[in-house]
């Protein structure tokens, strides 16, 4: 048991998939593993733990936003020994060349975020994904036929901003979306030595306003989860 996760030792997989919704961790639970266990409802942020293709794994809900986000990723590896996380989120496009309902593998994430800047005086780290990660999630995202796009995201603090300018100025160097947990995940992958991945689904675009309808959403939900579920077992 951790602060926030009331499981017992072993109860959770060392592979982990992390969406920030904790009923899309139901749904993926549900739907994709055999035998789900409910191993958490602390604050209803759910987690599970199954079988896919003959392997255990979990999935636990983390919240929005990286305070809430690192407080179950540090849970999940130092009461648990989580060794491999991968977040299966949604993000807003950034990039013309991105549109709803494709694949986006952070391969880095910008950030301005306090979470990882006031650990430092005078660098600005750049945190990126496990390497090894996050090619077999390109070459499984590729085999299926999904399209997807490796690149640099932003993780922001917040949702609602008031001033757009700076966020456009990154859309111009080529960053591709925008989410709110990927970069303080890959720092904590970087202390605690553990491989970290963030696979996103575009569920809005922020240039082109282009949106998704529930049911869509739902079924690129499957091929996010799918290429997360292959790629944590891998
Ligand atoms: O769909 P999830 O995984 O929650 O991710 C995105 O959606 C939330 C904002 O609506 C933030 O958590 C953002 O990162
Ligand atoms: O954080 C997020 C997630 C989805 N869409 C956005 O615009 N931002």
């Amino acid at each position: 048991m951790s602060v926030h996760i009331e499981a017992k030792p072993g109860d959770i997989a060392d592979k982990i998939l992390l969406p920030g919704d904790p009923l899309r961790a139901k749904y993926i639970a549900e739907t994709f593993l055999e035998d789900p266990v409910c191993y958490n409802q602390v604050r209803g942020m759910l987690g599970y733990t199954g079988v896919y293709n003959g392997e255990r794994v979990s999935v636990q809900g983390t919240g929005m936003g990286m305070p809430s986000a690192t407080i179950y990723a540090q849970e999940l590896i130092e009461s648990y020994g989580v060794k491999r996380l991968v977040r299966v989120g949604t993000c807003g496009a950034l990039s013309e060349d991105v549109h709803v309902r494709e694949l986006i593998l952070a391969q880095g994430a910008v950030t301005s975020s306090a979470m990882i800047q006031k650990h430092f005086q005078h660098f600005h780290y750049a945190p990126i994904a496990d390497f090894n990660l996050l090619k077999t999630a390109y070459e499984i995202a590729e085999s299926q036929g999904f399209t997807t796009h490796v690149g640099n995201i932003l993780s922001e603090d917040t949702f609602y901003k008031e001033d757009m300018t700076e966020t456009f100025q990154l859309a111009k160097l080529g960053i591709k979306g925008v989410e709110m947990e990927a970069a303080a995940l890959y720092y904590l992958g970087a202390k605690f030595d553990v491989q970290t991945l963030a696979i996103c689904t575009v569920s809005d675009h922020i240039i082109t306003g282009e949106e998704t309808t529930a049911l869509e959403r739902q079924t690129t939900f499957d091929e996010m989860i799918k290429v997360g579920l292959d790629t944590a077992l891998s």
